[in-house]
Order: structure tokens, then sequence, then C-alpha cells
């Protein structure tokens, strides 16, 4: 559990982010969005102590982060960033054992390791383990600065909008990768992006920051169906709002009794592309089966546009 008490940073008497309390429940992913210069990057890192905070505490499981020397502090801590941040000068390989390598642990276990998250990662090991950065394309290099700043099995993950850079196919994987691997080892994750479709679609919750304050932290539908104010609702983006409280459930969740004609729609599939098939094809229904084949009923138009409205 990551607890952020009452955290400011000042630069020259001015506080770019100011008295922000938030906490972070253990295995979850929180994202950190909102404008240019509201402070995300300094609020991250205030965590790692890149940024040593003015006044405020920072608590990781309990400990202060101010218990451990800094550079100790980060070994115990993933950080991924823009740009990916690989040494150019060191292989795929090298890169990746960077923190176990400090951390001194056996030649076995980091070669383990490495070829573990290559494989994780579909780079194998063999081909890519030798090659330098520059060798890589940019979807390749961003996984293997996520693969770095995992490789010392890291309770909790910081990422600076790393996604960034990659074009909308390549990003979209990158995100379910991640959201793969955070199941798969319960990492805690703090995301920061000032992409709100990403800040959906990835976050348990969201915190919306401005001017150095956080407006809002709640879970992805809160934040959509009541924007605590005039800015986090700007930022949602009113017109899309409906769409994107759609696509955060489930087709099976909105199923209504009965059948309709045509191909059915897997359950697992978003609401939201549930409504774009039956508007697409002018349908006003569409059956809905599980993995199994097993018809589970089927979702309307009527039904789901009524999902769409914020309670
Ligand atoms: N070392 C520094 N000295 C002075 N001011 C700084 C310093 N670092 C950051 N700032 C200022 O603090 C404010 C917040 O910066 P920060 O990088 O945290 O914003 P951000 O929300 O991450 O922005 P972006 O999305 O553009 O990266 C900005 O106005 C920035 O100019």
């Amino acid at each position: 559990m990551i607890e952020i008490e009452g955290i400011t940073k000042r630069y020259n008497g001015t506080a770019v982010v100011d008295d922000v309390s938030m906490v972070i429940e253990p295995r979850t992913i929180a994202v950190i969005v909102g404008t240019s210069g509201s402070g995300k990057t300094t609020l991250l890192r205030m965590i790692n102590r890149l940024v040593e905070p003015t006044s405020g505490v920072i608590r990781l499981d309990g400990a202060d982060n101010r218990s451990l020397p800094g550079y100790q502090l980060r070994r115990s801590i993933g950080y991924a960033i823009q740009g990916h941040g690989l040494f150019p000068h060191r292989t795929v390989a090298q890169n990746i054992a960077t923190v176990p390598l400090l951390l001194g642990w056996d030649k076995d276990r980091i070669k383990a390791r490495v070829e573990e998250l290559m494989m994780l990662y579909q780079l194998d090991p063999q081909a890519y383990g030798p090659r330098y950065p520059h060798e890589l394309s940019g979807g390749q290099q961003q996984r293997v600065g996520v693969a770095r700043a995992l490789a010392a099995e890291p309770n909790v993950l910081l990422m600076d909008e790393p996604f960034g850079a990659l074009d909308p196919i390549i990003r979209t994987k990158a995100q379910e990768d991640l959201l793969a691997i955070q199941k798969r080892f319960g990492t805690t994750v703090i995301l920061v992006t000032h992409d709100m479709e990403e800040a959906v679609h990835m976050g348990d919750k969201i915190a919306v920051m401005d001017a150095g304050k956080v407006l809002q932290y709640a879970k992805p539908a809160e934040i959509l169906a009541r924007p605590a104010n005039g800015f986090v609702e700007t930022l949602v983006g009113s017109s899309e709002r409906p769409f994107r409280l759609l696509s955060l459930g489930r087709a099976r969740d909105a199923v209504e009794p009965g059948g309709a004609e045509g191909e059915a729609i897997p359950g697992d599939a978003s609401q939201r592309d549930a409504l774009a098939e039956l508007l697409w094809t002018g349908r006003p229904a569409l059956p809905v089966k599980d993995a199994d084949g097993k018809p589970l009923g089927r979702v309307t138009v009527e039904g789901l546009v009524k999902r769409a409205r914020p309670a």
C-alpha cells in the first residue's frame, strides 16, 4: 500500500504539487491524469525520491520512504519512462539486468530472470539479448524499458507516460501486456498519462490533477458519471462520457432475456463495441453468447443507451 499524506513540492515559493493526499491499494493500478505542468511527474518522482518533497510524508507498506537512502529505495521500485531511458551502449540483456546486478544477484539467477522477462515480452532472448537499443523498433524498446523496470521483482512500478511515443496499435498492445503482467505479478502500478482514454482503460482508480492539486481521486466509472467539478468534466470530455462509460462494461452484464437474429457478440466484448455493432448493422438487438458458444440472451440499443446515461 502506498500512502501519500499532505505532500507538497515548492520551487521558488510556488507549489507545483500542493498538499496532495491519496492512498493506493496494493495490487491495483492508480492513474494520474492531468494537463501539462499540473504536477503529475513531480508527484510520481516524489514516491521514489528522484524529487524530495518540501513537506508531507509518503509511506510504502507502512514505512516512510525516507527511511532508506534514495539510491537503495529506487532499487526496490520499478521506474519506466517515456523514451524508455535505455542505456544506449549496453545490450538489451545488460539493460534488463541492471538492477539485479546492483542488488548482487548471482549470474544464473540474473540470466534466468532476463530470459523470463524477454519471453514474457515476446522478445527471443537469443536473437534480441545481444542487440543494442538502437537496433530495436520503438515498441520493442518500450517493452525492454518495462522489462528492465520489472527485473528485480518490485512490488511497486512507477510509469511516466510509458506509451506516449507509440503508435495507436502498438500502444493498445502495450497496455494489454501491462494489464496482464500487473495481474500476474500483483504489482502496484502508478501510471502518469495525459490521455483520459488510457486512464479509464487502465486505472482501478484515477487521480485528476490541475495546478498541483488532486481534484478528484475515484474509480473510472465514478469520475465519468460524477465529475467533481467543471475542470474534471472538461478533461473527461462531456460528449464522449457515455461511450467511455459503456467501454467499462461487458456485454454479458447488459443482457436482457430473449433472442435476436444474426451473428452473436461474445459476452466479454465491451458494451461500447456491442452498441457500435448494433448501430453499424442497423439491428435493434444482438444475441450474446459465452466463450463456449452458449446463448446468454441479447443486448438492445435501448438497453445500452439507458446504461450510458450517468445515474
Ligand atoms: N526542477 C524544477 N525547477 C523548477 N520548476 C520545476 C522543476 N520541475 C518541475 N517544475 C515545474 O513544476 C510544474 C509541474 O511539472 P511536472 O513535470 O510535474 O508536470 P506534469 O504534469 O508532469 O507535466 P507534463 O505532462 O508536461 O510532463 C511545471 O510548471 C514545471 O515547470
